[in-house]
């Protein structure tokens, strides 16, 4: 039978070539034909198939995630995938697994803080998976605080080994993933402990299951921490409890780049900067920032979609009722989402620039960079998963009803998605990171030239009084009135917190009695960051006809939504005036105008198979309501006609009030 596009009529409408919109998105012509081939190879293979995880129980569920990912495992070796299609082969798997922290946390911890002879010995095991690794770092009492971790390795030169020991209750690690039932080795962080002294923490290789039978060895103890927020969701990860009684392991396997133990137990600090320790956390960060623009333009092209098809009100003469996608408030929620995901994706991209960047310096003992790459990876994180946390479950919303349902994909995007906010670091602790940096920056002005991404603190003593020259509603299409309006709202609020901060004898606790206010003026700052690399993106050629124009757009949607939505701060700082508030609200309207004719070729732009959105509401032809139809009777419920627990349950009520009605 031909499937008939219910979405046709819109996507005649774009203005632009959704083909060259797809490499932009991608990233290069090389990334869209790797994502396209291996998304549709996941797609259309069963052994992938992924729309029965709300149902099954926990036991059920964690086994079909095994299943999946040795299935995973065996696709990647027969068709000797290389590293990077097995990677994305993974991300369209779509299914949180322990191979995601072996990947994407053990690997990169070895190689970041492993000495080369340390290198050579794990990875080759870790690459052909005969070890399976996980990252177990927070523990029962601490995962904020790393300093506060109470784990210990302490030395012991007569036998030239650690004993690992968890002293506490509070000491046991919980929350790795993959640590629960499958990791055979953890990098597990503890206090180095070397002749009586602390030597603070530092990350050491330590085998928790036996490589035959996968019992815990002598000394550790080992488990699950239980269900989590939401059906499947997060539950296919086995995040874990563990805990070490003096357990003893050769002294090489401690991490060795940053700091060294010799054989006769002296404590040795390499060149680099201890912070190192933290470099898996900067990596991981850096890859959850391009991960954001995923999630979230997967629940956007959902809704989007959705809004297209959904008809409510406004039917004239007996004629079809109107696009919910037409109203003005629908566009003003989905629209600055949309324009999201793209900002996302283009400060993921630059965010990996500059963790490569950053990779490199450190590699030639350039450590210049590191404090701001640590500020970005931190804020970014912090800024990108709070507004996609928040906006799945805004497009949960801008679906109706509809979006409550599981076949929706909404719900599950958004528990799989929101412990994002906390995991690699909580994000107001991360925000609280940037605020130090920035307080560092302004003490330091006029003795350190600011760069990079904190470089217009150099025109301070401008961006301090200078007046917004907006006149007319198109005046905010230019990007320097634009930009000049976040720099000198980031600037005066950092500035604010510095001068009040210098009203307190002790800075620690004025720090922490002004957290709050040092907190918005961290997201300003990272707004700004945003703001400004969409803006630079835009100075590229960009080929495709109508691509830039589109893009163009969007940009400006991110900014002047933002503008909008921070107006008091704005307003606050004296860097505009209502008057120009109003004027950017108008030219917000119009933009929203722009967008509509383009909104549906847009997200198919993200070039999602039906398989990987997961959702009947953003199937691509359209074809909702048959399918929702169909899909509820597929619901193990309506396995039977009457529901088990009929005759013990409802049928004694009935009678009993046949029995009333009669008296
Ligand atoms: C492909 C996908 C990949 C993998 C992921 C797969 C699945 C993802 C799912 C789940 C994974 C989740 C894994 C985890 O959650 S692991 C645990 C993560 N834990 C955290 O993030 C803890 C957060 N806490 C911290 O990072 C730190 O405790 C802290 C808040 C930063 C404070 O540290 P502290 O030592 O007390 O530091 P300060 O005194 O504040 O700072 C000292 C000094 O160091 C600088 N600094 C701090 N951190 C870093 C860093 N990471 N890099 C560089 N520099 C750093 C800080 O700025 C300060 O500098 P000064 O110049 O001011 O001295
Ligand atoms: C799904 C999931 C997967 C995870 N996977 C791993 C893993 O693989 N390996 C691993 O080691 N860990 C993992 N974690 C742990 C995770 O990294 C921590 O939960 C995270 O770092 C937050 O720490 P916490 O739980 O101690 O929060 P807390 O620090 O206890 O936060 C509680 C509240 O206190 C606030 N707060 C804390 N400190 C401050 C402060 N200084 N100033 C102001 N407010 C503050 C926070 O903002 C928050 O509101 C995972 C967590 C989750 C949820």
């Amino acid at each position: 039978m031909e499937r008939v596009d219910h979405l046709a009529h819109e996507r005649n409408k774009s203005e632009f070539d959704v083909d060259a919109m797809k490499i932009v998105w991608a990233g290069s012509p090389h990334a869209f034909e790797l994502s396209d081939r291996i998304s549709k190879l996941v797609a259309s293979d069963p052994g992938f198939r992924k729309d029965n995880r709300t149902m099954l129980s926990r036991k059920d569920l964690f086994k079909n995630t095994l299943r999946k990912a040795a299935y995973a495992w065996k696709t990647i070796v027969d068709l000797h995938l290389s590293e990077e299609e097995a990677a994305k082969l993974r991300f369209y798997v779509d299914e949180p697994a322990y191979t995601d922290l072996h990947w994407g946390m053990f690997v990169p911890a070895i190689k970041g803080q492993g000495t080369d002879e340390q290198q050579q010995k794990w990875l080759p095991l870790a690459y052909k998976m005969q070890i399976i690794g996980c990252y177990a770092q927070t523990e029962l009492g601490h995962g904020s605080n790393v300093q506060g971790l109470e784990t210990t390795a302490t030395f012991d030169p007569q036998t030239d080994e650690f004993i690992i020991h968890s002293p506490t209750l509070t000491s046991s690690k919980w929350w790795p993933g993959g640590l629960g039932k499958v990791a055979t080795h953890a990098i597990a962080y503890a206090r180095l402990i070397v002749g009586g002294r602390d030597y603070g923490v530092n990350g050491f290789i330590v085998q928790l299951r036996s490589l035959e039978d996968h019992s815990p060895l002598p000394g550790i103890t080992v488990g699950d921490i239980g269900m989590k927020f939401g059906n499947g969701a997060y539950n296919t990860m086995d995040n874990g409890v563990l805990q070490f009684d003096h357990v003893r392991i050769p002294r090489d396997q401690m991490l060795m780049r940053v700091s060294q133990v010799t054989r006769e137990g002296k404590y040795k600090q390499s060149d680099v900067p201890r912070q190192l320790v933290y470099g898996t956390m900067v990596y991981v960060r850096q890859t959850i920032v391009a991960d954001a623009s995923c999630a979230l333009s997967r629940a956007v092209c959902i809704a989007t979609r959705y809004s297209a098809v959904r008809r409510q009100f406004g039917s004239q003469n007996g004629g079809p009722e109107t696009q919910v996608i037409d109203y003005k408030t629908q566009q003003s929620r989905l629209f600055p989402l949309l324009a999201s995901a793209y900002a996302f994706r283009f400060i993921g991209e630059w965010l990996k620039w500059l963790y490569t960047d950053v990779t490199q310096r450190l590699q030639a003992n350039d450590f210049s960079t590191l404090p701001e790459a640590h500020a970005c990876t931190a804020g970014l994180k912090s800024l990108t998963t709070t507004a996609t946390a928040d906006g799945i479950e805004e497009c949960r919303k801008l679906c109706g009803g509809h979006g409550y349902l599981c076949s929706s994909g909404l719900p599950e995007l958004f528990a799989v998605y929101v412990p994002a906010c906390t995991y690699e670091g909580d994000n107001t602790v991360l925000l609280l990171q940037v605020a130090r940096f920035l307080m560092k920056t302004v003490s330091q002005l006029g003795v350190k030239k600011p760069v990079g991404t904190i470089g217009y603190m150099t025109r301070v003593d401008h961006l301090m009084q200078c007046r917004c020259g907006v006149q007319r509603a198109e005046d905010w299409l230019n990007p320097s009135a634009l930009l000049e309006a976040f720099e000198a709202r980031a600037a005066r609020m950092s500035v604010a917190c510095a001068q009040n901060l210098s009203n307190f004898d002790n800075p620690e606790e004025g720090f922490a009695e002004l957290s709050a206010d040092l907190v918005e003026a961290a997201v300003a700052h990272c707004q700004l960051i945003i703001v400004s690399k969409f803006i630079e993106k835009l100075q590229q050629e960009i080929p495709g006809k109508g691509v830039k124009q589109q893009l163009e757009v969007l940009c400006n949607i991110y900014t002047l939504f933002l503008l909008h939505k921070h107006q008091g701060d704005f307003l606050s700082t004296g860097c505009i005036t209502p008057k120009h508030a109003s004027l950017a609200n108008d030219q917000l309207r119009s933009l929203y105008s722009q967008v509509r004719p383009n909104a549906i070729a847009l997200v198919d732009a993200f070039n999602y198979t039906d398989h990987f959105l997961g959702s009947i509401l953003g199937c691509y032809d359209g074809n909702v309501y048959p399918k929702l139809y169909e899909a509820a009777w597929e619901d193990p419920l309506n396995d039977s006609v009457v529901p088990d627990g009929y005759h013990q349950y409802i049928r004694p009520l009935l009678k009993q009030q046949i029995r009333t009605a009669r008296l």
